[in-house]
């Protein structure tokens, strides 16, 4: 069994390895008659592919989106959309020296043994290059979201020891597609910048932490026990390529509270139930509550590193790989819109199965 669909009503199906001819999908249970805004969904794309600035790797493609089905007169017919992205600026022979060694912490290993077999131009299948069929669906379920009101935003909050100290009700989150980064505090931003540039010229890699927001989300998506909200944007956020840690609302930092300090405490405001303040993130019980969500993503710096270090081929031959090719050393800021896709997939999916709730 090899799981390549996410979602339960609202399904996405990714097909694609970085140096294979496409990378797209099959969204099947969009609903229909939602206008399908195209500059909007390559917006989106635009924030995700490579070579947008110095920092991200530098591979050249405009991840242009070819639809094939499920759209008629710019609008959603409720049909499977079909969709591709097709590959054009695959450098394969830089993974010459990749084939048989296996990059440190790299999937190539547990692939190898799990199938037998791997294309390892560029990473294959576990190249970071498939989230393009997430951020085409992410596009298409904000649009519906956008509807109902929904909004999402995701902002980098830190990279390496670059830590945004306040929380996000303290920044203009209108402002996070003014830098590169995609920080919403522009000085802090100049200074990740920097260090992102400096880590990329020693050949290495850095990490660090995606933080989102999801406004105007309904009271009620969720269900209570295996299917509770935050379990569903956990498994999606996790789910991305690099992604090692998520908590949402105070999550860890809630440890260090009393109950009664942690406690969001109920009251009346003109006959309509609020909250004093919002620590549970949105969902209490597993299920949203109606205020905002708020979740915090942490990424690993990615493995591949353009340096030596000691290894072992397929035989388990003990080598030295210095690994080629354009990478990314800092993913956090490519990785903006695609937290914000797999969270608008989550939200649009959990919308349409709480419908199935009561009459
Ligand atoms: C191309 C993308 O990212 C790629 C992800 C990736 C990897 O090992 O994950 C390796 C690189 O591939 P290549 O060597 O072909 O440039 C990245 O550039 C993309 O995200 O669109």
């Amino acid at each position: 069994m090899y799981n390549n669909t996410f979602g339960n009503l609202f399904r996405l199906t990714s097909f694609g390895e970085s140096h294979g001819k496409a990378i797209g999908g099959v969204i099947d249970g969009f609903p229909a008659g939602i206008v399908i805004d195209m500059d909007f969904i390559q917006q989106e794309l635009n924030r995700r592919r490579p070579g947008q600035s110095a920092i991200t790797t530098a591979r050249k493609e405009a991840d242009e989106v070819e639809f094939l089905s499920g759209i008629y007169e710019g609008v959603s017919t409720g049909c499977p959309i079909g969709f591709a992205v097709w590959n054009t600026n695959q450098h394969s022979n830089d993974y010459d020296n990749m084939k048989d060694v296996y990059r440190p912490s790299h999937a190539d290993y547990t692939y190898t043994e799990k199938y037998g077999i791997r294309d390892h131009r560029g990473g294959g299948r576990s190249s970071a290059r498939e989230t393009i069929a997430r951020v085409v669906a992410g596009a298409l379920a904000k649009l519906a979201l956008r509807q109902l009101g929904i909004q999402i935003t995701a902002f980098t909050s830190q990279v390496g020891p670059y830590i945004l100290e306040k929380d996000y009700t303290q920044y203009d989150l209108t402002r996070i597609e003014e830098n590169s980064v995609r920080c919403p505090d522009q000085e802090l931003a100049a200074k990740m910048a920097d260090y992102i540039y400096k880590i990329k010229g020693e050949g290495n890699t850095i990490g660090g932490v995606i933080s989102c927001v999801i406004k105007g989300c309904p009271i009620g998506l969720g269900q209570p026990v295996f299917g509770k909200l935050h379990a569903a944007l956990g498994n999606a956020m996790l789910s991305i390529n690099a992604v090692k840690g998520f908590e949402y609302g105070q999550g860890f930092g809630s440890m260090e509270q009393k109950g009664s300090e942690q406690n969001d405490i109920f009251y009346n405001e003109n006959g309509k139930i609020a909250l004093r303040t919002n620590r549970s993130g949105g969902i209490q019980g597993g299920i949203s509550n109606g205020e905002d969500i708020y979740f915090r993503v942490a990424f690993k710096p990615v493995a591949t590193v353009l340096m030596e270090q000691p290894t072992v081929d397929r035989l388990g031959n003990e080598t030295i790989l210095k690994a080629r090719g354009r990478h990314d050393p800092c993913v956090l800021p490519r990785a903006v819109p695609i937290v914000e896709a797999m969270a608008a997939m989550t939200i649009l999916d959990y919308y349409l199965l709480n419908k199935t709730t009561r009459l």
